[in-house]
C-alpha cells in the first residue's frame, strides 16, 4: 500500500526527520538531486532507471552523449530551487553542458538552497530568469523545472509562465510537481494551459497532486527517489489523516456451494431501460457472487429473460413483491440505481431496500432519488456504498462540491471524507482518480492514470459495471469499504487489460483474467 502525502504532511516528516537527529536538509536536497540525475540518465539511455517508474516516458528526444548534452536548470526561490542546483552540479559532473536561471534575487535565497547555489557558483554562473528567451529553446535542450515545489501558494507569475510556455518543445524533466501544479489538489494555478513535463520525479512518497484531477497530465511519468526517509514510513499521522492508493482484498475463494458466496439482487427499470441492470449484474455474477437475481417489473420480464442466462430473474411490481423478495434471507447484497428510474414508485421500492438493512450500492437513478427526498437519505445505514459521479455528488452534496471548486485548501480527498461521515456510509466518488472514503476517515485513491491510465473506460455503461462489482464483493461477504476500494481497482484493471476498443460489456468478460494475475 502506497501513501499519498499533502504538501504540509511531507514538510513534518522533514521537519522531524531533521529534529531527531535522523538526516539533515542538506542531505536530503542532495539526495533529491541525484534521484532526479539518475532518472534523466536512465531516460537519456533509455534503460530502466533505478527508481521505479510509473506510466510511460516517450524516446529521449533532447542531445545525447554522442551529439553533446545540454541542460538548462530553472531554479525557484525555495528548497526546490535548492535542488536544481544541485541537479546542475550532478550534471555537469557527468559531463553535461548546463546553464542556471533562477527566478528572483539570489541574495534572498536561505539555508540548503543558498548554500546549493554557493556550490554552484563554484563551477559556473546564475542568470535572471527573465534573461530565458525563446530562442534558446530550439536546440532541444534539457529542461530542468525546479521553479516551485510543494510550496506553490499563488498563481505563477508571468515570467514564470512565459519561460515554461517557450520550453513546450523540450524534453522536460519536473522537480518533485511541475510548477504551476498545486501539490496537494493536482488543479493548475495558471489561467495558461502550461504544456506537461515528460518526467516528474518526487521525493519518499507520490503526493495528492500526482494522482487527483490534472496531476497525471501534467506530470507525464511519475518516478519516486528515496532521500533518505524510506524508513520512516508516514508517521506520525493518524489512519483518518492518511490516504492511500488503493488495493485489492484477497479474493481467492474457500469452498462452499453457491449461497455461500452470497446472493445479489439487482433492481432494474421497465421494459427498454433493462442494460444498465443486466451489465451491473453480469459484473456482480463474474465477481464471484453465488447467484445474482434482476428483479424488474413485470413488463420487462421478456425482454430481460431472453437476454439472461446464468442470472436469474425475479418480477417486481409493486413494494409489497419487493418485500415478498427480500424475506429470502439468502439475498445478502443489493443493487439500486442503473436504468432504475425515478418515478415515485422507484422511491418507495428504494426506501423498502434501505429498510432491509442489507449490504447495498446505490448508484445513477437511486442517488439521484436520494437527493430529492430527505427521507431516503435518512434511512441510509453503514453497509451502504453510495456512487456517484461528479454531477450526482453535487447534487448529493452542493456545499462540498462548492467548496471543492472554490476552496483553495480542499482537495477531492477531504471532500468525499466529509460526505462519507454526512451520510453515514462508504462514498466512492467516481472519476479518473476516484476517490473512495467511509464515515470513520479511511480513505483511498483509485486513480486510472501512469501504468493504469484507461480512458477508454469513459464509456456508457462502464458505472454500472462498477456498481455491480461492489454488489457481488459485498455478496461475498466482503466489508463495504473493501468492496468499493477492490471493485474500483478491478474496474480500472479490467479496461487497463483489455485495451483501447473497450465498450462497456467487456469489462465483465476481461474480469477472469484480471483475477487469474492476482490469483498467481
Ligand atoms: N528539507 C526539505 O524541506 C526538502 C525539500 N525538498 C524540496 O523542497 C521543495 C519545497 O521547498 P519550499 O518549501 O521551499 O517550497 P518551493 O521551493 O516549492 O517554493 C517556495 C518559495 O516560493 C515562493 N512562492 C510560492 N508560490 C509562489 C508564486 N506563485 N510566485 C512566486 N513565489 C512563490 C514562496 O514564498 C517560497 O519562497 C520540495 O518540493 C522539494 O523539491 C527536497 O530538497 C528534499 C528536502
Ligand atoms: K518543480
Amino acid at each position: 500500500m502506497t501513501e499519498l502525502l499533502t504538501s504540509a504532511q511531507m514538510r513534518a516528516i522533514e521537519a522531524d526527520a531533521i529534529a531527531t537527529g535522523h538526516v539533515s536538509g542538506l542531505e536530503m536536497m542532495e539526495a533529491a538531486g541525484s534521484g532526479v540525475v539518475a532518472a534523466i540518465l536512465a531516460w537519456r539511455d533509455g534503460r530502466d532507471g533505478p527508481l521505479s517508474l510509473h506510466g510511460k516516458l516517450p524516446r529521449f528526444f533532447g542531445q545525447t552523449v554522442e551529439t553533446g548534452a545540454s541542460a538548462v536548470v530553472l531554479c525557484g526561490p525555495g528548497n526546490n530551487g535548492g535542488d536544481g542546483f544541485v541537479i546542475g552540479r550532478l550534471l555537469h559532473r557527468a559531463g553535461w553542458a548546463v546553464e542556471v536561471f533562477l527566478l528572483g534575487d539570489p541574495e534572498a535565497l536561505r539555508g540548503d538552497a543558498r548554500t546549493n547555489y554557493e556550490h554552484w557558483l563554484e563551477i559556473g554562473d546564475v542568470r535572471p530568469l527573465s534573461d530565458c528567451t525563446s530562442d534558446r529553446w530550439i536546440k532541444q535542450t534539457l529542461v530542468v523545472d525546479a521553479l516551485f515545489g510543494t510550496g506553490l501558494t499563488r498563481h505563477l507569475p508571468d515570467v514564470v509562465e512565459n519561460v515554461l510556455m517557450a520550453t513546450a518543445n523540450c524534453p522536460r524533466v519536473a522537480v518533485d510537481v511541475p510548477s504551476g501544479l498545486c501539490a496537494d489538489r493536482g488543479v493548475v494555478l495558471s489561467e495558461r494551459s502550461l504544456p506537461a513535463a515528460h518526467l516528474t520525479v518526487t521525493f519518499h512518497r507520490p503526493k495528492l497532486g500526482h494522482l487527483l484531477a490534472d496531476g497525471p497530465t501534467q506530470c507525464g511519468a511519475l518516478a519516486v527517489a528515496d532521500i533518505g526517509l524510506a524508513a520512516r514510513g508516514i508517521a506520525p499521522f493518524k489512519h483518518d489523516q492518511v490516504v492511500s492508493e488503493a488495493v485489492p482484498s484477497d479474493l481467492r475463494k474457500q469452498q462452499g456451494h453457491k449461497y455461500s458466496h452470497g446472493h445479489a439482487l439487482v433492481l432494474s427499470g421497465g421494459v427498454g431501460r433493462g442494460g444498465a441492470a443486466r451489465l451491473a449484474a453480469r459484473a456482480a455474477l463474474r465477481v464471484g457472487a453465488g447467484a445474482v437475481t434482476i428483479g424488474c417489473p413485470p413488463a420487462a420480464m421478456i425482454e430481460n429473460a431472453a437476454q439472461l442466462n446464468a442470472i436469474m430473474l425475479q418480477a417486481v411490481g409493486d413494494v409489497g413483491a419487493l418485500d415478498a423478495i427480500l424475506d429470502d434471507s439468502r439475498i445478502n447484497a443489493l443493487c439500486v440505481g442503473p436504468g432504475f428510474g425515478l418515478s415515485e414508485d422507484r422511491a418507495d421500492k428504494l426506501h423498502a431496500l434501505l429498510k432491509s438493512g442489507r449490504a447495498a450500492v446505490i448508484d445513477a437513478d437511486a442517488l439521484t432519488l436520494l437527493s430529492k427526498d430527505a427521507d431516503l437519505r435518512g434511512a441510509l445505514h453503514g453497509k451502504c456504498v453510495l456512487t456517484p459521479h461528479a454531477g450526482e455528488f453535487a447534487r448529493l452534496f452542493p456545499d462540498l462540491a462548492d467548496a471543492m471548486d472554490s476552496t483553495p485548501d480542499r482537495n477531492k480527498t477531504e471532500i468525499v471524507r466529509m460526505a462519507a461521515a454526512d451520510v453515514g456510509c462508504v462514498v466512492v466518488f467516481k472519476g479518473a482518480d476516484t476517490v473512495i472514503a467511509d464515515p470513520t476517515g479511511t480513505c483511498c485513491v483509485n486513480a486510472s492514470a501512469y501504468h493504469r491510465a484507461a480512458p477508454w473506460l469513459a464509456t456508457a455503461g462502464s458505472g454500472d459495471v462498477l456498481a455491480g462489482l461492489i454488489a457481488g464483493l459485498m455478496a461475498r461477504g466482503v466489508t463495504p469499504w473493501d468492496a468499493a476500494q477492490t471493485g474500483a481497482w478491478l474496474h480500472t484493471e479490467s479496461a487497463v487489460s483489455f485495451g483501447p476498443g473497450l465498450i462497456a460489456e467487456d469489462l465483465p468478460e476481461e474480469l477472469p483474467n484480471v483475477l487469474q494475475n492476482i490469483a498467481s
